[in-house]
């Protein structure tokens, strides 16, 4: 591992170097185990701790297949599926890999007694396997984690349809999370020139989801002007939702939970801001029953911020909490796009604000190829920054997941793999000068 790490750091190092470099047959990876699936029955949601399922194993190296890349991973991010997968809620990840796992000869490679996690990388690819033209050994490279097999029809038009769709690291072994990662090449993207290996690897998932969800026309489809109410605005997914709302013309009413985090929303450029905490809202009168009298003074609060208008476009994802308010303060004909339940999965709204008001609910998962990649090329373009406020060593990230877990963390959070210490990998300094103030915008907060 020491011989890839020195070529890495190498300016020298050619192609030839990477193509030549002998791999190692194990590698250091966080997993999760199948004989622990049970390790948390019975206890709260909330009381699930990651830093008990997570675990950094040495793992053998996979064979690599057609159509293949394996990557030295120098930076990944935690994302909030890993979290799922750590408290094994809403299941357990293995029923994924023993269900991949029957798809083909290649694909039971996947199905093994620990899962490799992660759906973010940044790092140099190493070997590529047979039809792989595309990319070489040595190449500088992020990856996104749409995971898709292509031969049915469903998916040709949007590959998010695929009925082999999976989420790289979720739904398959051998993610991010590691010394080394095996992906599909169609997931490799070139690494945004002037960011380092921990910046690169923090956009990936969340900025490619909120691209598909709030500005795609396969999600909401934002137009200039539109009044976009983000959830967790200064979280992994609202932190990219609201830089898209303020590129694209439109204003962003961002909901936190703190005043620090109304701060960094402020900082990023929004006016309309509202502290949930500070504020007391209280949707639910108990456990079973909401009180629309909350989502009036809500409703009212936006018409405040907003000079007397209701929502065009509501960010969803916390999911039960959330959602009747969310669909009460859509104005006519309005959008409630949604991507995930984090409160919980059986949301319950009055359709009679649905319906007479002619509002559509839309579900959005993830991005397409061409979403990631479009999404990709916002943030090397500098249009779009990162969000990372903090990194973790590879052994630190059950704590690091377990600070996403007690929203505890602001932006993205970062992990350094084989990357020995921040800053590494800026190949353009002179775009990284022009946008350092909005990339270090979350940084140490
Ligand atoms: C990028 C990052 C993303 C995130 O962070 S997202 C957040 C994390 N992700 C999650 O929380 C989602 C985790 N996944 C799940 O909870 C489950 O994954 C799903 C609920 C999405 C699906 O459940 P399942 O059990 O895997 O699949 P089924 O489709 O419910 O299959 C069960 C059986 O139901 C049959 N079935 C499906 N549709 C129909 C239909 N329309 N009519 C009749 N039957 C149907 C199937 O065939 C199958 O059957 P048979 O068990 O016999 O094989
Ligand atoms: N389908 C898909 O493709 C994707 C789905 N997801 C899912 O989206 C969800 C959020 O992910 P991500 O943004 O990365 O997570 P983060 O934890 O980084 O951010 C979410 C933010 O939402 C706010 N929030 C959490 N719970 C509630 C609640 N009950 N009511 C109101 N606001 C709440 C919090 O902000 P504050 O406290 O400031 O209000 C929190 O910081 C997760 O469930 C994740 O699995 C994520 C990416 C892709």
């Amino acid at each position: 591992m020491k011989d890839i790490l020195d070529a890495i750091q190498s300016p020298d190092s050619t192609s030839a170097d990477f193509a030549n470099l002998p791999l190692p047959e194990s590698y250091r990876a966080i997993t999760v185990h199948k004989d622990e699936t049970e390790m948390f029955a019975g206890i709260s949601t909330r009381d699930k701790d990651p830093r008990k399922s997570l675990h950094l194993d040495d793992v053998p190296l996979p064979e690599l297949g057609p159509g293949e890349a394996l990557v030295a991973v120098m930076a990944s991010s935690v994302n909030y599926n890993s979290v799922w997968t750590s408290i094994f809620e809403p299941l357990p990840t293995f029923g994924f890999l023993e269900r991949y796992g029957r798809l083909s000869e290649l694909t039971k490679r996947h199905d093994l007694p620990y899962h490799i996690i992660g759906s973010d990388l940044a790092g140099v690819v190493l070997r590529t396997g047979p039809g792989v033209n595309a990319w070489k050994p040595g190449d500088e490279v992020v990856a996104h984690c749409l995971s898709v097999e292509l031969e049915s029809s469903d998916g040709h038009n949007d590959t998010m349809l695929d009925p082999e769709q999976r989420i790289w690291g979720f739904e398959t072994n051998f993610g991010g999370l590691a010394e080394i990662a095996l992906v599909k090449s169609n997931q490799l993207m070139p690494k945004p020139g002037h960011l380092s290996w921990e910046e690169a690897a923090a956009p990936g998932l969340v900025n490619s989801t909120a691209y598909r969800q709030l500005v795609s026309r396969n999600g909401a489809g934002m137009k200039q002007g539109d009044n976009v109410l983000i959830w967790g605005a200064s979280g992994g997914l609202g932190s990219y939702a609201t830089q898209f709302a303020l590129a694209g013309g439109a204003n962003p009413i961002c909901v936190v939970s703190s005043p620090q985090k109304a701060e960094i929303c402020r900082a990023m450029g929004a006016e309309a801001i509202i502290d949930r905490n500070a504020e007391g809202y209280k949707f639910w009168k108990d456990e079973n029953t909401q009180d629309p009298k909350e989502w009036k003074r809500f409703g009212k609060r936006i018409r405040e911020l907003t000079g007397g208008e209701d929502i065009d476009i509501v960010f969803e994802h916390p999911g039960r909490e959330t959602f009747g308010a969310s669909v009460f303060v859509t104005r006519k004909g309005g959008t409630i796009t949604t991507c995930a339940s984090t409160s919980g999965y059986m949301h319950e709204y009055d359709n009679r604000y649905l319906w007479m008001s002619l509002k559509r609910i839309i579900g959005s998962h993830f991005a397409n190829y061409r979403e990631a990649w479009e999404a990709n090329r916002l943030i090397a373009k500098g249009k779009i920054h990162p969000t990372l406020s903090k990194t973790y060593s590879l052994e630190e990230t059950g704590q690091a997941a377990f600070d996403v877990h007690r929203n505890l963390h602001q932006g993205k959070v970062g992990v350094l793999c084989l990357a020995p210490e921040e800053g590494l990998g800026v190949r353009d300094e002179e775009l990284r000068a022009k946008h350092i103030d909005a990339i270090n915008r979350f940084r140490n907060i």
